[in-house]
């Protein structure tokens, strides 16, 4: 059972991954007026983080918040994991993220620092097309092993269409390709259902990603992933999110 390497795939190895250091080009530096320094001069951006600032979640015409006031950042190129009991919200976090729901309050942005460790731009909201997300259960939601095969699936099949099909894939490579790989990867319980071998492979994967892209990861298997883990968080029932060592 390999579906979820395969789902990795889909989202990320048919893209050309982006060189080490360009997420943010090293100490680029812009002519600001930013607000937190009361004159305009040169400010260098060294690093970026995501950050999710003060969330709730409460689904239209329910009455209950399934997310309360979470907040973390997680800094560029670093692997987050977030563990907690079944129902405590972890998935909503990660959709919430992926831009698949809107936060009730709060916000999801990236933030840029100058070496000094201070905001060198006004935050940016984290636009969806910078996420890429693995469903804890991905054969729901993909039919083929890569993008191309997923997005062409509906297209004519029949044997005169040929040309167009050769066309019109061509027009889509180069937009996958100009899409480029997210620059954070969400993966909601990668490891979940599968064999060893394939649990393996998806972990030496991810030791592959971290160098190339920020990844966050919502798992029960705390002891496989603890050596790829930066930075960790319990997600209590209620959807409250605290920091937390990895109970391991
Ligand atoms: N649209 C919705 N409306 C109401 N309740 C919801 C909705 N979506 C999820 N829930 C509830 O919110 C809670 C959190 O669900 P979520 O899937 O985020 O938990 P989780 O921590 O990811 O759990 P698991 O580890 O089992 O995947 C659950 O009790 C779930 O039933």
């Amino acid at each position: 059972m390999a579906t979820s390497t395969s789902a990795i795939s889909v989202l990320v190895n048919q893209r050309p991954l982006q060189s080490a250091g360009s997420f943010i080009p090293k100490s680029r530096c812009r002519k600001l007026n930013f607000k937190t320094h009361r004159k305009s001069h040169r400010v260098c951006c060294d690093y970026s983080r995501f950050e999710v600032r003060c969330v709730s979640y409460r689904p239209p015409g329910t009455q209950l918040n399934l997310l309360n006031e979470v907040s973390f950042s997680l800094p560029e190129k670093s692997f987050g994991l977030i563990f907690g009991q079944s129902g405590s919200g972890k998935t909503t976090l990660l959709q919430l993220l992926a831009g698949l729901s809107e936060p009730t309050s709060g916000s999801i942005c990236i933030q840029r620092y100058g070496n000094d460790g201070n905001p060198c731009q006004p935050s940016e909201p984290l636009p969806p097309e910078k996420v890429g997300i693995v469903f804890q259960f991905p054969e729901r939601y993909f039919v083929a092993d890569t993008i191309l095969n997923e997005v062409i699936f509906g297209w004519p099949r029949l044997k005169g269409s040929l040309q167009l099909k050769e066309r019109l894939a061509l027009n889509l490579q180069k937009a996958i390709t100009w899409v480029q790989v997210p620059d954070l990867l969400i993966l909601d319980e990668p490891l979940a259902g599968l064999d060893w071998k394939a649990r393996a492979d998806v972990i030496n994967l991810l030791k592959q990603l971290k160098k190339e892209l920020t990844v966050l990861v919502v798992s029960h298997d705390l002891k496989e992933l603890a050596a790829l883990v930066d930075h960790s968080w319990r997600m209590e029932m209620g959807g409250f999110l605290k920091e937390e060592l990895l109970p391991i």
